[in-house]
């Protein structure tokens, strides 16, 4: 890969490699774009193959933050981490504390939280270092977990497909395919469950599944069978690249609405989805809860006041819509507009001179 090459094809503003012996930590900061504020977004944590693919995610990740942060409507950036090792055996407390004082470094540009691999505990350890980290406990007047924000928000977006795709935001009835069970799709099913949807479920982990069988009836099919469901709705919840050549064939739903980041492999899987007339909730637009809660913790976090942002996520995406019908293009293609055309505005937009102590002269 021709990094460089790569960051000005795409107008990445910054990539930062963290090292630190002792800990073990192997550390990818990428900062895609600062037009609207600092860029924020999780560290994951994962056993890349190898430095090029943590690489590859972590620019691709904190490009999906930029536009995630932009259709949102925060006033924010868009940047991840990746730190290279198992979540189940490599972490350790100096390895967070040294990130933490990476990102110190940073002096603001980068505001990190959790990602799939990284919980609320590794965040309070970065936040012994310091104070540009959200998601950590609420003991400290943070926003705690995200997980189940995110889900409430995928619900709310899922409501909105379903008017597009069926006339009724009601999901009471409907079959819903959901492939993963984890800290999101739990809480989902949760939410769907209380509403009287029908749930299959698929995990490679047995006792999440097992969990959705016993608490909300759901019934289990093979990993390699959640596509072809006979179901209204398919709610990936697990991977990346799932809506591939491979699978798009399976589909038998009309909606595609799920948690996942980065689900379509290409961008003319979305447009194949559109041809199809398969309604697609874009995926950084459906997941955005998370974000938006931990972004809230900038104005001292309040829990009500972060869901009802979070609500607005069922008139975003309805807007989304709507711009697909107006530009005749695919529902992930207007998503974008929407958030680039955020960021040209705020871009162009006169900026007048405000005092930031800088230039008070009275540091001479
Ligand atoms: N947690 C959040 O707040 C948040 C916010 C935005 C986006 N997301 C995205 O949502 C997705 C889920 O996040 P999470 O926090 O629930 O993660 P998680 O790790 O808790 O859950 C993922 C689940 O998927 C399962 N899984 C993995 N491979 C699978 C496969 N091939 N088939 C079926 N199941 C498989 C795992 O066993 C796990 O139970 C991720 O893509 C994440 O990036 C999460
Ligand atoms: C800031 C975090 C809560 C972000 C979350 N991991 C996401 O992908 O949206």
């Amino acid at each position: 890969m021709e990094i460089f090459k790569y960051m000005e094809t795409y107008d990445y503003e910054q990539l930062i490699f963290c090292q630190d012996k002792t800990s073990g930590l192997k550390a990818i900061i990428a900062i895609h774009d600062t037009t609207l504020g600092p860029a924020l977004g999780g560290t994951r944590m994962w056993n890349y193959a190898t430095e090029e693919e943590a690489i590859e995610d972590a620019l691709r990740l904190a490009k999906g933050m930029t536009y995630k942060n932009a259709a949102a409507g925060l006033n924010l950036g868009g940047g991840k981490t990746v730190i290279i090792g198992d979540p189940l055996t490599d972490k350790n407390e100096e390895m967070f504390r040294a990130f933490g004082r990476f990102i110190q470094g940073l002096n603001g540009r980068y505001i990190t939280a959790e990602d799939v691999g990284t919980t609320v505990a590794d965040m309070d350890l970065i936040h012994e270092e310091t104070n540009y980290v959200t998601g950590i406990s609420p003991a400290f007047g943070s926003s705690g977990n995200p997980s189940p924000v995110t889900a409430y928000g995928v619900y709310m977006g899922m409501k909105a497909a379903a008017m597009e795709a069926y006339g009724s935001d009601s999901l009471e009835g409907k079959t819903i395919a959901v492939q993963g069970v984890g800290n999101v799709a739990y809480k989902l099913c949760d939410f769907l469950h209380q509403e009287s949807a029908k749930l299959i479920v698929a995990d490679i982990n047995q006792a999440s599944v097992d969990r959705a069988v016993k608490e909300f009836g759901a019934t289990q099919v093979d990993v390699s069978e959640i596509y072809s469901q006979e179901a209204d709705i398919f709610a990936p919840c697990a991977l990346g690249a799932i809506i591939n050549d491979d699978t798009i064939s399976q589909l038998k739903v009309k909606v595609v609405a799920g948690a996942a980041n980065n689900q379509l492999k290409e961008p003319r899987h979305g447009d194949k989805l559109h041809e199809m007339g398969i309604v697609y909730a874009p995926d950084y637009v459906i997941n955005s809860g998370g974000v938006i809660n931990v972004a809230d913790e900038l104005n001292g976090y309040n829990h009500e006041r972060a869901l009802k942002r979070v609500e607005g996520i069922y008139d975003t995406i309805t807007r989304i819509f709507e711009i697909s019908k107006r530009d005749g293009v695919a529902s992930y293609m207007a998503a974008d507009r929407l958030a680039e055309e955020r960021i040209a505005r705020m871009a162009k937009s006169r900026r007048q001179f405000l005092q930031n102590g800088k230039h008070s002269l009275t540091n001479r």
